[in-house]
C-alpha cells in the first residue's frame, strides 16, 4: 500500500516513521510519503490561505496549491504503481462520515490511499468538485463528532486504524481477530498473571476462576456474554445494529 499525505505540517506525521507504520514501510508492507503544500504555493510568502468570500471569521485553504499538489501527487504515485493506479483520496474533515472499523478493513485492502490534510475553516470547495470532475474518487471522514485545528492528527489515526489490518503488519493476525469492533462488539475483559493480585490499598483481587480452568469452550462462552454485556451496557447503539 502506497500512502500519500499532503498537509502544511509534514513534520508533524513524522510519528508515521515510528513502531508499527514505521516497521510496515521498513518490511516494504506499505510506503509513506509526506508532502508539504506549500511547495505548491508560488508566492513570496508561499500562502495558502485567504479570507472567506463572503466574510466570516477565519481563513480558507485556497484552490491553487491543492489542484497542482494533488497534480503532483498523483503523477508521482502513478510512475511508482504504474498508469492506471488510483488513489482513494481521503479528506479527514469535521463534516464527514465517522470512521469505523468496518471502513479500516475496506480501506486496508486499498492499493493508494492519499490523505489531503485540511487546516483553518477549511478548503474551497471547488477542489472536491474539480477532483470529482476529474473522476477520482473521495472520501470525507471524520474521527467523532468534535472539531480538530487540521487533519494531521486524523491522518495518524486513520493510517494506524487500517495499516494494522494489512496482512503481515501485525506479527500475529489472531489478535486482530478478537478486538473492539472487529464484531460489531466490544471485546470482553482482559487478565493476564498474578491471577490472585494484592492491590497497593490491600485488596485482594482475583482474576476469573474460569480463566484458569483451561475449559477452553467454557472460557470461549464466558468471553462471548461479558463481550456482550459490556456492549449493552456501554454502547447500546452497537448492541442495536448488530445484524
Ligand atoms: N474532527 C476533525 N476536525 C478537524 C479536521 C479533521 C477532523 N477529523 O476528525 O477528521
Amino acid at each position: 500500500m502506497r500512502i500519500d499525505a499532503i498537509t502544511i505540517f509534514p513534520d508533524y506525521l513524522r510519528a508515521l516513521d515510528l513502531s508499527l507504520i514505521g516497521k510496515a514501510a521498513r518490511d516494504g508492507l506499505i510506503s509513506v510519503h509526506r508532502h508539504d503544500l506549500r511547495e505548491w504555493a508560488h508566492d513570496r510568502h508561499r500562502t495558502v490561505d485567504d479570507s472567506p468570500l463572503g466574510g466570516g471569521a477565519g481563513m480558507v485553504m485556497k484552490p491553487e496549491p491543492w489542484a497542482e499538489a494533488f497534480a503532483a501527487v498523483i503523477e508521482q504515485g502513478k510512475a511508482e504503481l504504474g498508469p492506471q493506479a488510483e488513489p482513494l483520496i481521503v479528506f479527514p474533515n469535521p463534516a464527514g462520515q465517522v470512521f469505523a472499523q468496518a471502513t479500516a478493513q475496506e480501506w486496508s485492502g486499498r492499493e493508494w490511499i492519499l490523505f489531503a490534510c485540511g487546516r483553518y475553516e477549511g478548503i474551497d470547495e471547488r477542489v472536491y468538485e474539480h477532483l470529482e470532475a476529474a473522476g477520482h474518487e473521495i472520501a470525507l471522514v471524520s474521527l467523532g463528532d468534535y472539531v480538530l485545528n487540521g487533519g494531521e492528527v486524523a491522518v495518524l489515526a486513520l493510517t494506524e486504524a487500517i495499516v494494522r489490518l494489512v496482512p503481515g503488519v501485525v506479527g500475529n493476525a489472531e489478535s486482530l481477530v478478537e478486538e473492539s469492533h472487529s464484531d460489531g462488539l466490544l471485546e470482553y475483559p482482559l487478565y493476564t498473571r498474578p491471577a490472585r493480585w494484592v492491590d497497593p490499598a490491600g485488596a485482594v483481587r482475583e482474576a476469573p476462576e474460569i480463566l484458569l480452568s483451561g475449559d477452553h469452550g467454557r472460557i470461549a462462552a464466558w468471553r462471548s456474554e461479558r463481550s456482550a454485556e459490556r456492549t449493552r451496557e456501554r454502547r447500546p447503539d452497537l448492541w442495536d445494529a448488530r445484524d
